[in-house]
């Protein structure tokens, strides 16, 4: 369980965390999303007690983490991949890690088994890619067996098929009823993944709670229909608060009215269709309105008749 609770971080002027409360809770997956700057390594650092709040607090399991008695079986935490650099096998970094925490060598080769590292466990570390890094990362979080993990853009440099295995790591892990806190700029991905979510931008939380009230509190249910008589249908619906936009000239897509008072009225209407689709929100598209107003670095509109000098 973490509870952040009014964390805020300034360095000099920039507030990086302004005020930010949340909880993730055990046996699920929260996961924590925002634009590039938005404060979301500086929680977790503070999370992790590796940088000092200027207010507010954050516990794990009730207490800060600095003050866990046994730091590796209480939290795992991958914040930074690349950080590892050592001459050493991934199977000797994993034991030196182990050997200072008091942790038997048989949690290594489990470890190095569930992340994959098998093949690679005699290798140098400095010569690993970013995607066996990523899973040596994983490797070192999980190797106290910890109630709680903290992944920062865990799926970053994986393939397709490590990307899926970190959605079913994170989803197993919390079927287990440990407290998933993860972020990533991966929406599809976050949307299969996490049953919560935290959405900040600017260090101000924008966004929280499940997933699906969080998607559903961002659009109605828009409805795509194709008809061969689009006017008909149209002149049939007209009425408040029903909006329709034509797509084409079969098809349109209808709000304000559900997909069956639009079967109903095509039906008394004698109006034919043969397409009739609710579409819900992605959660790219939710995160996109919700964030739109907090996006630190604009990218230039790319218009295709750009000056080259
Ligand atoms: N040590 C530091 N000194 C000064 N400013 C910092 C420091 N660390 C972070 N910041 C600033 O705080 C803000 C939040 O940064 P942070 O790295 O937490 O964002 P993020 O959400 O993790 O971004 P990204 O998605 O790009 O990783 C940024 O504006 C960043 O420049």
């Amino acid at each position: 369980m973490i509870q952040v609770e009014n964390l805020t971080k300034r360095y000099g002027n920039k507030v990086a965390v302004n005020n930010v409360s949340f909880e993730a809770r055990p046996g699920r997956v929260t996961g924590f999303l925002g634009p590039n700057g938005a404060g979301k390594s500086t929680t977790m650092r503070m999370i992790l007690g590796l940088d000092t709040p200027t207010a507010g607090r954050a516990l794990v399991d009730g207490k800060p983490y600095r003050e866990a008695t046994s730091p590796l079986s209480s939290v795992g935490a991958l914040l930074d991949a690349k950080a590892v650099h050592t001459g050493r096998s991934a199977r000797s970094h994993l034991r030196a890690m182990a050997a200072t925490h008091g942790l038997p060598n048989a949690r290594v080769d489990e470890v190095i088994s569930m992340t994959g590292l098998d093949q690679v466990a005699k290798r140098k570390v400095g010569g690993f890619s970013l995607g066996m890094g990523q899973r040596l990362g994983i490797a070192s979080a999980l190797l106290g067996d910890p109630k709680t993990v903290i992944f920062d853009e865990p799926v970053n440099g994986l393939d397709p098929e490590g990307v899926t295995w970190v959605r079913n790591l994170c989803r197993y892990l919390a079927s287990e009823g440990r407290t998933v806190f993860l972020s990533s700029h991966l929406m599809s991905e976050m949307a299969q993944t996490a049953d919560d979510l935290v959405i900040i931008g600017k260090g101000q939380i924008i966004a929280q709670g499940p997933i699906t009230d969080i998607i559903a509190g961002q659009g109605e249910v828009r409805t795509l229909v194709r008809t061969d008589n689009v006017e008909a249908l149209t002149s049939a619906l007209a009425g408040h608060n029903v909006r329709i936009s034509t797509l084409d000239a079969n098809s349109v897509e209808i709000s304000g009215v559900s997909p069956r008072q639009i079967a109903e009225t095509a039906f008394q209407e004698r109006i034919f269709f043969y397409e009739l689709t609710p579409r819900e929100l992605s959660l790219e598209e939710a995160y996109m309105r919700l964030t739109q107003g907090a996006v630190e670095y604009h990218s230039a509109e790319l218009n295709g008749a750009q000056e080259v000098k």
